[in-house]
């Protein structure tokens, strides 16, 4: 599809680059829309232009107020100085959107100090690859023109779902955080396979085609989870024998707390903003 909007990421981190790599492979945007604004990493923008083709900008103000889409990536840590940097450059016909954890739309509009729409996102790292699990929600001034935007855009790195934004933080301890649960399991299985005495390459190809193998499954036999698990448990077998230590260390609890735990925490980056940030009107 042919557009001709002009998007600002304003954060030039990993988050921002997976974005901008999985809609570049879409073509929904040609780079020469695309422009990447940090707060003084240099060598990074340099990087994401070589890389990518993408604008950077001698004059953020003209690109800012040019833009029709800012999409807000830096760490909501940052978010009070990044977003006041821009206030004076952002407009109520622009759509300013958010992938910030925990960061409620109602603080980003306070701290813009303008009735402009902002829809919160919740993506995950896999956009590189087209293959981010999104969720989104629309702040008080976005209308259903301004979500539509929003999802084609983010349709471009993988799939979308709308969810209420009290949703959001679970939907970040979930499938935000959640490639970083996978990822971590490979690296547990890639030291046992050391333990165990496999070569590093051959170990390295085994578990990928294995966790391919499990989600293609996952994605399209009609069985329960535990049905594939039980299919793979022989009685008296090997898988058996894993499977008990696992519930030893009490694997599920662990995975069922770190995602809570996950999911409070962006509900506590939230909170410390939205006190010191909430509009007196
Ligand atoms: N990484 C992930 O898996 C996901 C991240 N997110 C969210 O995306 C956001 C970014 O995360 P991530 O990419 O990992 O973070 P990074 O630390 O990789 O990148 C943060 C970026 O923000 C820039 N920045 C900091 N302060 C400002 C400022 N005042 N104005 C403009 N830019 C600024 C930094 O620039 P400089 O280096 O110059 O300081 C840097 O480019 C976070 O809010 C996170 O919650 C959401 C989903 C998944
Ligand atoms: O760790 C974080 O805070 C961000 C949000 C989701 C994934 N990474």
């Amino acid at each position: 599809m042919e557009n001709k909007q002009k998007v600002v990421f304003v954060g030039a981190g990993s988050m921002a680059e997976a974005m901008i790599s999985g809609m570049l492979q879409k073509e929904l945007f040609a780079p020469s829309q695309i422009t990447v604004i940090n707060r003084s990493n240099t060598e990074r923008i340099d990087y994401l232009q070589m890389t990518y083709g993408i604008h950077t900008t001698q004059n953020k103000e003209i690109t800012l107020k040019n833009a029709d889409i800012m999409i807000l990536a830096m760490k909501p840590k940052d978010v009070v100085e990044g977003v006041t940097n821009i206030r004076e450059f952002v407009n109520s016909r622009q759509l300013i959107i958010s992938v910030l954890a925990g960061v409620a739309t109602t603080t980003i509009t306070d701290l813009l100090q303008t009735k402009v729409a902002v829809i919160r996102a919740m993506p995950n790292t896999s956009a590189t690859i087209g293959k981010s699990a999104t969720a989104l929600s629309v702040g008080k001034y976005a209308t259903e023109e301004d979500l539509n935007i929003a999802h084609q855009l983010f349709t471009t790195i993988g799939i979308v779902t709308t969810v209420a934004e009290k949703d959001l933080h679970a939907v970040t301890g979930l499938s935000g955080s959640g490639p970083a649960y996978v990822y971590y399991l490979v690296e547990a299985m890639e030291k046992a396979a050391d333990e165990i005495g496999l070569e590093k390459k051959i170990a390295k190809e085994l578990i990928l085609q294995t966790i391919i193998g499990a989600a293609e499954m996952l994605k399209t036999s009609t069985k329960q989870p535990a049905i594939l698990r039980r299919e793979v448990t022989s009685p008296g077998g090997t898988t058996e024998a894993g499977i008990k230590v696992l519930e030893q260390f009490h694997y599920q609890e662990a995975m069922i707390s770190c995602i809570k735990r996950a999911t409070t925490r962006s509900s506590e980056l939230g909170e410390a903003l939205t006190q010191s940030t909430a509009s007196q009107d």
